[in-house]
């Protein structure tokens, strides 16, 4: 039977122009190759220049119309000369996670083939970090007092039983299918309130899954391990700050910030996932098309999964490493291939095994 995709694609700021069309272009290769599978994507321009011409980051009616999309495919969202940052992200990609409710943020950093890490003994590190996606740090509870010298900035951290034991009982349900390890990523030592409660709910939870060995880590000690010893980690949950955090480190020890993906999951099922890559909008490299493509199609690869094509979405980060180890690398990891260059040699190399 023939599987067919609706993607909405949402290629957004910067770097995202040039590596969403160069995924999609793969994605569709691999549909083909497969052949009981097809997408579809269609294309919405929401984005900073979006905002210049409209007055807003997408339309009023936009959710709705990306509502009944199967997926969301997105690249990146910012451009600061235009547009603030904090207007851009909360108008458009935070909008999106908040209110498709893509309550969990799954990041995986593990060493690709061909890739240096720059670290000296990575030691085949293999981690995947839970980021509660829907609160935490990332509010819109607080607000500004007075002007001058008084001026104040009141920032409160929302915390939620729900969100929080959602976000670190998909983290022990992932566990479960890897080596049984959950880090929680705290910082209860000087943050009273929000963090000691955090560490209550994932001692009740680890309660509950006596399989599963757990430690909790204070953030500053763990950012630090996961550059001195990546190794020791397998599946770390965190709030919506720290895992922002913790997720450009691991895609720093892999080797570029640019290789790394996110999913971002609607867990109740009544609005479409995203996926997008780590990275942002690149602006010191934009139109230098030099963008390294993995980060967009591993996020690619976690799509095929998530749509149950496993085994497609394993030939797809395979064939990736087959051209990273024979040297076809953007300069962000060493090479001085460009975007395209990379992606036609996998598509090339895809088409070969069909
Ligand atoms: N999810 C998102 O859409 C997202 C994520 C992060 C930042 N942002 C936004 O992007 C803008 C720039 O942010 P930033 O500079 O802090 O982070 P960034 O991720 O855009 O860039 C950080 C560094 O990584 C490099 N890099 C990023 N993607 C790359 C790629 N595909 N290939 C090669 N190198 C790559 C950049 O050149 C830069 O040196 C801001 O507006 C920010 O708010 C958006
Ligand atoms: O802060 C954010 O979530 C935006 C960006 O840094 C990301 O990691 O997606
Ligand atoms: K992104
Ligand atoms: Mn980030």
């Amino acid at each position: 039977m023939m599987k067919h995709l609706n993607i909405a694609s949402i290629p957004g700021d910067g770097v995202g122009k040039e590596v969403v069309p160069e995924a999609e272009r793969v994605l569709k290769t691999i549909a083909k190759i497969h052949g009981g599978l097809s997408f579809t994507f269609t294309h919405f321009p929401y984005s900073c220049e979006y905002y210049l011409e409209h007055g807003e980051m997408m339309p009023e009616n936009g959710l709705d119309q990306l509502k009944p999309f199967d997926a969301l495919f997105l690249g990146a969202v910012g451009n600061q000369e235009l547009v603030p940052d904090h207007i851009s992200l909360w108008g458009l990609l935070i909008k999106i996670r908040r209110e498709f409710e893509q309550v969990i943020n799954i990041r995986p950093a593990k060493q690709i083939k061909g890739v240096e890490s720059p670290l000296a003994n990575p030691n085949e590190f293999d981690l995947l970090v839970v980021r509660e996606n829907s609160e935490g740090e990332y509010s819109s509870v607080g607000g500004t007092l007075y002007k001058g010298e008084d001026e104040i900035a009141i920032q409160n951290g929302v915390f939620s039983r729900k969100a929080s034991e959602r976000a670190m009982r998909y983290a022990f349900d992932l566990a479960r299918k890897r080596n049984k390890h959950v880090t929680s990523a705290t910082k209860s030592n000087g943050i009273v309130y929000s963090m000691p409660f955090w560490d209550k709910v994932f001692q009740e939870v680890a309660s509950e899954h006596p399989d599963i060995d757990t430690e909790s880590q204070h953030i500053d000690a763990l950012a630090a391990f996961f550059v001195t010893a990546p190794e020791k980690f397998d599946v770390i949950v965190g709030s919506n700050l720290f895992g922002d955090i913790l997720t450009d480190i691991g895609a720093g020890i892999m080797g570029s910030i640019g290789i790394a993906p996110a999913a971002n999951i609607n867990v109740n099922g009544k609005y479409p996932s995203m996926f997008e890559p780590v990275h942002g909008s690149a602006p010191d490299i934009v139109g230098k098309r030099v963008a390294n493509p993995i980060g967009q199609l591993w996020t690619a690869k976690m799509m095929l999964d998530h749509f149950g094509e496993e085994e497609l979405g394993k030939v797809l980060l395979d064939t990736i490493e087959n051209i990273t180890s024979d040297g076809f690398l953007t300069p962000d990891i060493g090479g001085k291939h460009s975007t395209k260059q990379v992606t036609d040699e996998l598509i090339k190399r895809l088409k070969a095994q069909s």
